[in-house]
Protein backbone atom coordinates (compact mmCIF):
# COMPACT_ATOMS: atom_id res chain seq x y z
CA UNK A 1 0.00 0.00 0.00
CA UNK A 2 1.54 3.25 -1.04
CA UNK A 3 0.65 5.18 1.93
CA UNK A 4 0.27 4.23 5.58
CA UNK A 5 -2.52 5.96 7.80
CA UNK A 6 -1.46 9.54 8.84
CA UNK A 7 -2.56 10.84 11.74
CA UNK A 8 -4.42 13.95 11.17
CA UNK A 9 -5.79 15.40 14.37
CA UNK A 10 -4.22 18.29 15.76
CA UNK A 11 -5.81 18.93 18.73
CA UNK A 12 -7.23 17.50 21.60
CA UNK A 13 -10.21 18.59 24.15
CA UNK A 14 -12.29 17.46 26.75
CA UNK A 15 -14.92 17.17 24.82
CA UNK A 16 -13.41 15.18 21.67
CA UNK A 17 -11.41 13.06 24.02
CA UNK A 18 -14.23 11.83 26.07
CA UNK A 19 -15.64 10.99 22.63
CA UNK A 20 -12.67 9.14 21.65
CA UNK A 21 -12.98 7.36 24.81
CA UNK A 22 -16.27 6.35 24.40
CA UNK A 23 -15.33 4.98 20.99
CA UNK A 24 -12.81 2.98 22.61
CA UNK A 25 -14.38 1.34 25.88
CA UNK A 26 -17.73 0.35 22.98
CA UNK A 27 -20.32 2.32 25.04
CA UNK A 28 -22.89 3.97 22.90
CA UNK A 29 -21.95 7.62 21.61
CA UNK A 30 -24.34 9.45 20.18
CA UNK A 31 -24.17 10.26 16.59
CA UNK A 32 -24.04 12.76 15.36
CA UNK A 33 -21.07 14.14 17.00
CA UNK A 34 -19.03 16.68 14.78
CA UNK A 35 -17.84 19.10 16.75
CA UNK A 36 -13.77 17.89 17.14
CA UNK A 37 -13.00 15.23 14.74
CA UNK A 38 -10.52 13.31 14.61
CA UNK A 39 -9.57 11.85 11.11
CA UNK A 40 -6.96 9.56 10.10
CA UNK A 41 -6.90 8.97 6.25
CA UNK A 42 -5.11 6.27 4.30
CA UNK A 43 -4.76 6.34 0.34
CA UNK A 44 -3.58 3.64 -2.03
CA UNK A 45 -4.31 3.07 -5.86
CA UNK A 46 -7.56 1.17 -4.75
CA UNK A 47 -9.04 1.17 -1.38
CA UNK A 48 -8.98 5.14 0.49
CA UNK A 49 -9.63 4.63 4.08
CA UNK A 50 -11.10 7.45 6.62
CA UNK A 51 -11.29 6.83 10.29
CA UNK A 52 -13.08 9.25 12.21
CA UNK A 53 -11.54 8.54 15.45
CA UNK A 54 -14.34 10.49 17.54
CA UNK A 55 -16.93 8.31 16.46
CA UNK A 56 -15.12 5.46 15.82
CA UNK A 57 -16.28 4.59 12.56
CA UNK A 58 -14.09 3.65 9.39
CA UNK A 59 -15.05 4.39 5.62
CA UNK A 60 -13.28 2.06 3.41
CA UNK A 61 -14.00 3.34 -0.29
CA UNK A 62 -13.32 1.21 -3.40
CA UNK A 63 -11.95 3.79 -5.58
CA UNK A 64 -10.19 1.30 -8.61
CA UNK A 65 -11.84 2.68 -11.84
CA UNK A 66 -13.41 1.27 -14.08
CA UNK A 67 -15.34 -1.19 -12.11
CA UNK A 68 -13.27 -1.53 -8.89
CA UNK A 69 -12.41 -5.44 -10.04
CA UNK A 70 -10.34 -7.30 -7.28
CA UNK A 71 -6.55 -7.77 -8.61
CA UNK A 72 -3.76 -8.70 -6.95
CA UNK A 73 -3.25 -4.92 -5.61
CA UNK A 74 -6.80 -4.32 -4.71
CA UNK A 75 -6.62 -7.86 -2.60
CA UNK A 76 -3.57 -6.72 -0.73
CA UNK A 77 -4.64 -3.17 0.14
CA UNK A 78 -7.93 -4.24 1.53
CA UNK A 79 -5.99 -6.87 3.81
CA UNK A 80 -3.30 -4.40 4.54
CA UNK A 81 -6.05 -1.74 5.49
CA UNK A 82 -7.99 -4.51 7.51
CA UNK A 83 -5.20 -5.75 9.51
CA UNK A 84 -4.47 -1.71 10.37
CA UNK A 85 -8.04 -0.80 11.48
CA UNK A 86 -8.78 -4.19 12.84
CA UNK A 87 -5.70 -3.06 15.61
CA UNK A 88 -6.63 0.62 16.13
CA UNK A 89 -8.10 0.82 19.22
CA UNK A 90 -10.25 3.63 17.92
CA UNK A 91 -11.95 1.90 15.31
CA UNK A 92 -15.26 -0.19 15.74
CA UNK A 93 -16.92 0.12 12.99
CA UNK A 94 -16.27 0.06 9.47
CA UNK A 95 -18.15 0.84 5.96
CA UNK A 96 -17.56 -0.04 2.66
CA UNK A 97 -18.75 2.08 -0.15
CA UNK A 98 -17.52 2.58 -4.09
CA UNK A 99 -16.32 6.15 -5.43
CA UNK A 100 -17.00 4.67 -9.34
CA UNK A 101 -20.67 5.78 -10.51
CA UNK A 102 -22.75 3.04 -10.80
CA UNK A 103 -20.51 -0.28 -9.67
CA UNK A 104 -19.83 -1.37 -5.91
CA UNK A 105 -17.76 -3.85 -7.14
CA UNK A 106 -17.30 -5.89 -10.59
CA UNK A 107 -15.74 -8.69 -8.43
CA UNK A 108 -12.86 -10.84 -9.11
CA UNK A 109 -10.81 -9.39 -11.94
CA UNK A 110 -10.93 -11.90 -14.37
CA UNK A 111 -7.52 -10.91 -15.99
CA UNK A 112 -6.20 -12.54 -12.74
CA UNK A 113 -7.54 -16.26 -13.57
CA UNK A 114 -7.00 -16.08 -17.27
CA UNK A 115 -4.01 -17.06 -19.18
CA UNK A 116 -2.27 -17.62 -15.71
CA UNK A 117 -0.08 -20.29 -14.11
CA UNK A 118 -0.74 -22.79 -11.57
CA UNK A 119 1.73 -20.13 -9.07
CA UNK A 120 -0.59 -17.14 -9.59
CA UNK A 121 -3.87 -18.66 -9.21
CA UNK A 122 -2.04 -20.30 -5.92
CA UNK A 123 -1.14 -16.89 -4.49
CA UNK A 124 -4.36 -15.13 -5.91
CA UNK A 125 -6.35 -17.64 -3.93
CA UNK A 126 -5.06 -16.97 -0.92
CA UNK A 127 -5.33 -13.41 -1.55
CA UNK A 128 -8.93 -14.20 -2.32
CA UNK A 129 -9.69 -16.13 0.70
CA UNK A 130 -7.80 -13.88 3.14
CA UNK A 131 -10.07 -10.67 1.88
CA UNK A 132 -13.26 -12.79 2.93
CA UNK A 133 -11.46 -14.36 6.09
CA UNK A 134 -10.73 -10.54 7.25
CA UNK A 135 -14.14 -8.87 6.71
CA UNK A 136 -15.81 -12.19 7.46
CA UNK A 137 -14.65 -12.87 11.03
CA UNK A 138 -13.31 -9.22 11.77
CA UNK A 139 -14.54 -7.45 15.26
CA UNK A 140 -15.25 -4.69 14.00
CA UNK A 141 -19.38 -4.05 12.90
CA UNK A 142 -18.94 -3.83 9.37
CA UNK A 143 -21.37 -2.56 6.88
CA UNK A 144 -21.64 -2.40 3.43
CA UNK A 145 -23.00 0.67 1.44
CA UNK A 146 -23.62 -0.78 -1.73
CA UNK A 147 -24.15 2.29 -4.10
CA UNK A 148 -23.77 -0.07 -7.62
CA UNK A 149 -24.06 -3.71 -8.75
CA UNK A 150 -22.11 -6.07 -6.99
CA UNK A 151 -21.65 -8.99 -8.69
CA UNK A 152 -19.67 -12.07 -7.77
CA UNK A 153 -16.76 -11.42 -5.49
CA UNK A 154 -18.76 -7.77 -5.02
CA UNK A 155 -22.10 -9.80 -3.46
CA UNK A 156 -18.97 -11.64 -1.33
CA UNK A 157 -17.89 -8.43 0.14
CA UNK A 158 -21.48 -7.34 1.02
CA UNK A 159 -22.36 -11.23 2.45
CA UNK A 160 -19.30 -10.91 4.68
CA UNK A 161 -20.57 -7.99 6.62
CA UNK A 162 -22.98 -7.59 9.22
CA UNK A 163 -25.66 -5.63 7.25
CA UNK A 164 -26.55 -4.59 3.77
CA UNK A 165 -27.68 -1.20 2.50
CA UNK A 166 -28.23 -0.92 -1.10
CA UNK A 167 -29.38 2.07 -3.74
CA UNK A 168 -32.84 1.76 -4.56
CA UNK A 169 -31.98 1.30 -8.08
CA UNK A 170 -33.79 -1.35 -10.01
CA UNK A 171 -30.57 -1.31 -12.64
CA UNK A 172 -27.81 -2.21 -9.91
CA UNK A 173 -27.63 -5.80 -9.63
CA UNK A 174 -26.10 -8.55 -6.66
CA UNK A 175 -25.52 -11.72 -6.82
CA UNK A 176 -23.66 -14.77 -7.03
CA UNK A 177 -22.58 -15.28 -10.71
CA UNK A 178 -19.99 -17.29 -10.77
CA UNK A 179 -21.55 -20.38 -12.81
CA UNK A 180 -22.45 -18.09 -15.59
CA UNK A 181 -18.30 -17.09 -15.76
CA UNK A 182 -17.96 -20.73 -15.75
CA UNK A 183 -16.37 -21.27 -12.43
CA UNK A 184 -17.52 -21.99 -9.22
CA UNK A 185 -18.40 -20.18 -5.66
CA UNK A 186 -16.09 -21.98 -2.93
CA UNK A 187 -17.37 -23.86 -0.30
CA UNK A 188 -16.49 -20.81 2.16
CA UNK A 189 -18.91 -18.61 -0.21
CA UNK A 190 -21.61 -20.63 -0.61
CA UNK A 191 -21.74 -21.68 3.72
CA UNK A 192 -21.91 -17.87 4.03
CA UNK A 193 -24.63 -17.44 1.76
CA UNK A 194 -26.74 -20.24 2.95
CA UNK A 195 -26.39 -18.31 6.53
CA UNK A 196 -27.73 -15.55 5.08
CA UNK A 197 -30.52 -16.83 2.54
CA UNK A 198 -30.98 -20.42 3.50
CA UNK A 199 -30.23 -23.43 1.69
CA UNK A 200 -32.87 -23.83 -0.98
CA UNK A 201 -32.78 -19.80 -1.70
CA UNK A 202 -28.71 -20.33 -2.31
CA UNK A 203 -29.18 -23.35 -4.35
CA UNK A 204 -31.33 -21.71 -6.57
CA UNK A 205 -29.51 -18.62 -7.01
CA UNK A 206 -25.90 -20.39 -7.02
CA UNK A 207 -27.21 -23.04 -9.99
CA UNK A 208 -28.72 -20.38 -11.70
CA UNK A 209 -26.34 -17.53 -11.36
CA UNK A 210 -28.54 -15.10 -10.61
CA UNK A 211 -28.04 -11.41 -10.22
CA UNK A 212 -30.67 -9.80 -8.31
CA UNK A 213 -31.90 -6.17 -8.69
CA UNK A 214 -31.98 -3.94 -6.32
CA UNK A 215 -35.71 -4.44 -5.17
CA UNK A 216 -35.44 -8.50 -5.67
CA UNK A 217 -32.12 -8.66 -3.58
CA UNK A 218 -34.32 -7.18 -0.77
CA UNK A 219 -37.55 -9.76 -1.34
CA UNK A 220 -34.83 -12.62 -0.55
CA UNK A 221 -32.99 -11.11 2.22
CA UNK A 222 -29.63 -10.61 -0.13
CA UNK A 223 -29.91 -7.11 1.48
CA UNK A 224 -30.86 -6.09 4.85
CA UNK A 225 -32.74 -2.37 3.31
CA UNK A 226 -32.93 -0.15 0.34
CA UNK A 227 -32.36 3.52 0.66
CA UNK A 228 -32.69 6.14 -2.46
CA UNK A 229 -28.70 6.54 -3.95
CA UNK A 230 -27.63 9.56 -1.75
CA UNK A 231 -28.89 8.16 1.10
CA UNK A 232 -26.72 4.90 0.93
CA UNK A 233 -23.77 6.18 3.50
CA UNK A 234 -25.36 8.25 5.93
CA UNK A 235 -28.12 5.45 6.24
CA UNK A 236 -24.94 3.14 7.04
CA UNK A 237 -23.82 5.81 9.71
CA UNK A 238 -26.75 5.92 11.37
CA UNK A 239 -27.40 2.25 11.01
CA UNK A 240 -23.51 2.26 12.56
CA UNK A 241 -25.03 4.26 15.68
CA UNK A 242 -27.51 1.93 16.25
CA UNK A 243 -25.17 -1.40 15.84
CA UNK A 244 -23.12 1.11 18.50
CA UNK A 245 -25.47 1.05 21.08
CA UNK A 246 -24.55 -2.53 22.10
CA UNK A 247 -21.74 -3.26 24.37
CA UNK A 248 -18.13 -4.72 21.91
CA UNK A 249 -17.36 -7.77 23.63
CA UNK A 250 -20.74 -8.90 24.07
CA UNK A 251 -21.74 -7.89 20.13
CA UNK A 252 -18.43 -9.39 18.96
CA UNK A 253 -18.71 -12.61 21.14
CA UNK A 254 -21.92 -13.26 19.63
CA UNK A 255 -21.13 -12.45 16.33
CA UNK A 256 -17.82 -15.30 16.57
CA UNK A 257 -20.19 -17.77 17.61
CA UNK A 258 -22.47 -17.18 15.03
CA UNK A 259 -19.58 -17.84 12.72
CA UNK A 260 -17.48 -19.99 14.39
CA UNK A 261 -18.59 -23.35 12.28
CA UNK A 262 -17.94 -21.67 8.66
CA UNK A 263 -14.82 -20.12 9.83
CA UNK A 264 -13.43 -23.65 11.42
CA UNK A 265 -14.08 -25.09 8.27
CA UNK A 266 -12.57 -22.48 6.14
CA UNK A 267 -9.56 -22.78 8.17
CA UNK A 268 -9.49 -26.38 8.00
CA UNK A 269 -9.35 -27.34 4.29
CA UNK A 270 -8.32 -23.31 3.72
CA UNK A 271 -4.80 -25.29 1.55
CA UNK A 272 -7.03 -27.93 -0.22
CA UNK A 273 -9.02 -25.37 -1.34
CA UNK A 274 -6.16 -23.64 -2.46
CA UNK A 275 -5.14 -26.53 -4.50
CA UNK A 276 -8.61 -26.97 -5.92
CA UNK A 277 -8.82 -23.83 -7.45
CA UNK A 278 -5.16 -23.53 -8.89
CA UNK A 279 -6.08 -27.26 -10.44
CA UNK A 280 -9.55 -25.91 -11.83
CA UNK A 281 -8.68 -22.59 -12.98
CA UNK A 282 -5.76 -23.45 -14.86
CA UNK A 283 -7.66 -26.34 -16.51
CA UNK A 284 -8.49 -25.75 -20.73
CA UNK A 285 -12.19 -26.06 -20.43
CA UNK A 286 -12.54 -23.51 -17.52
CA UNK A 287 -9.63 -20.82 -19.41
CA UNK A 288 -11.86 -21.44 -22.45
CA UNK A 289 -14.89 -20.27 -20.48
CA UNK A 290 -13.50 -17.23 -18.68
CA UNK A 291 -12.08 -16.46 -22.43
CA UNK A 292 -15.53 -16.58 -24.14
CA UNK A 293 -16.68 -14.69 -20.78
CA UNK A 294 -14.21 -12.00 -20.92
CA UNK A 295 -14.91 -12.21 -24.87
CA UNK A 296 -18.58 -10.89 -24.18
CA UNK A 297 -17.73 -8.51 -21.35
CA UNK A 298 -15.76 -6.85 -23.76
CA UNK A 299 -18.41 -6.96 -27.15
CA UNK A 300 -20.90 -5.33 -24.66
CA UNK A 301 -19.02 -2.01 -25.45
CA UNK A 302 -18.63 -2.52 -29.31
C1 LIG B 1 -14.28 -26.69 -7.44
C2 LIG B 1 -13.12 -25.83 -7.21
C3 LIG B 1 -13.48 -24.38 -6.86
C4 LIG B 1 -12.95 -23.48 -7.90
C5 LIG B 1 -13.38 -22.07 -7.68
C6 LIG B 1 -13.28 -21.29 -8.90
C7 LIG B 1 -13.53 -19.98 -8.96
C8 LIG B 1 -14.00 -19.25 -7.80
C9 LIG B 1 -14.28 -17.79 -7.95
C10 LIG B 1 -15.41 -17.42 -7.09
C11 LIG B 1 -15.40 -16.11 -6.43
C12 LIG B 1 -15.69 -14.88 -7.22
C13 LIG B 1 -15.60 -14.83 -8.56
C14 LIG B 1 -15.69 -13.54 -9.30
O1 LIG B 1 -15.80 -12.46 -8.75
S1 LIG B 1 -15.57 -13.64 -11.00
C15 LIG B 1 -16.00 -12.06 -11.62
C16 LIG B 1 -17.43 -12.03 -11.94
N1 LIG B 1 -17.83 -10.70 -12.30
C17 LIG B 1 -18.70 -10.44 -13.24
O2 LIG B 1 -19.24 -11.32 -13.87
C18 LIG B 1 -19.00 -8.99 -13.50
C19 LIG B 1 -18.64 -8.61 -14.89
N2 LIG B 1 -18.84 -7.19 -15.11
C20 LIG B 1 -20.04 -6.64 -15.31
O3 LIG B 1 -21.07 -7.28 -15.28
C21 LIG B 1 -20.06 -5.17 -15.60
O4 LIG B 1 -18.75 -4.78 -15.90
C22 LIG B 1 -20.59 -4.31 -14.44
C23 LIG B 1 -19.88 -4.58 -13.13
C24 LIG B 1 -22.10 -4.52 -14.26
C25 LIG B 1 -20.35 -2.80 -14.80
O5 LIG B 1 -20.90 -2.52 -16.05
P1 LIG B 1 -20.40 -1.24 -16.88
O6 LIG B 1 -20.36 -0.07 -16.00
O7 LIG B 1 -21.24 -1.20 -18.11
O8 LIG B 1 -18.89 -1.55 -17.24
P2 LIG B 1 -18.32 -2.50 -18.43
O9 LIG B 1 -19.03 -3.79 -18.45
O10 LIG B 1 -18.29 -1.70 -19.69
O11 LIG B 1 -16.84 -2.78 -17.91
C26 LIG B 1 -15.81 -1.79 -17.99
C27 LIG B 1 -14.49 -2.51 -18.24
O12 LIG B 1 -14.20 -3.37 -17.12
C28 LIG B 1 -14.01 -4.72 -17.58
N3 LIG B 1 -14.51 -5.63 -16.54
C29 LIG B 1 -15.72 -5.68 -16.01
N4 LIG B 1 -15.79 -6.59 -15.03
C30 LIG B 1 -14.57 -7.16 -14.95
C31 LIG B 1 -13.99 -8.18 -14.13
N5 LIG B 1 -14.69 -8.81 -13.18
N6 LIG B 1 -12.70 -8.49 -14.32
C32 LIG B 1 -11.95 -7.87 -15.25
N7 LIG B 1 -12.44 -6.89 -16.08
C33 LIG B 1 -13.73 -6.54 -15.91
C34 LIG B 1 -14.84 -4.79 -18.86
O13 LIG B 1 -14.40 -5.83 -19.66
C35 LIG B 1 -14.55 -3.42 -19.45
O14 LIG B 1 -13.25 -3.47 -20.01
P3 LIG B 1 -12.88 -2.63 -21.32
O15 LIG B 1 -13.07 -1.20 -20.95
O16 LIG B 1 -11.47 -3.00 -21.62
O17 LIG B 1 -13.85 -3.08 -22.39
Amino acid sequence: MASVLRHSAKFTSGISSSLAACARNGTACAFPCHAFRHRNSSTSSKIRVDLDSSTGVAVMTLQGPPVNSMCMDFLTDFAISMEKLELDKNCRGLILTSAVPKVFSAGLDIMEMYGKGPEHATVFWRAVQEMWFKLYSSNMVTIAAVNGSSPAGGCLLALSSDYRIMADNPRYVIGLNEAQVGIVAPFWLKDNMVQTLGHRQTEKSLQLAQLYSAPDALKIGLVDKLVPEEKVLSTATETMAKWFSIPDHSRQITKSMMRKQTIDKFLSNRETDINNFANFVTKDSIQKSLGTYLAKLKKKKA
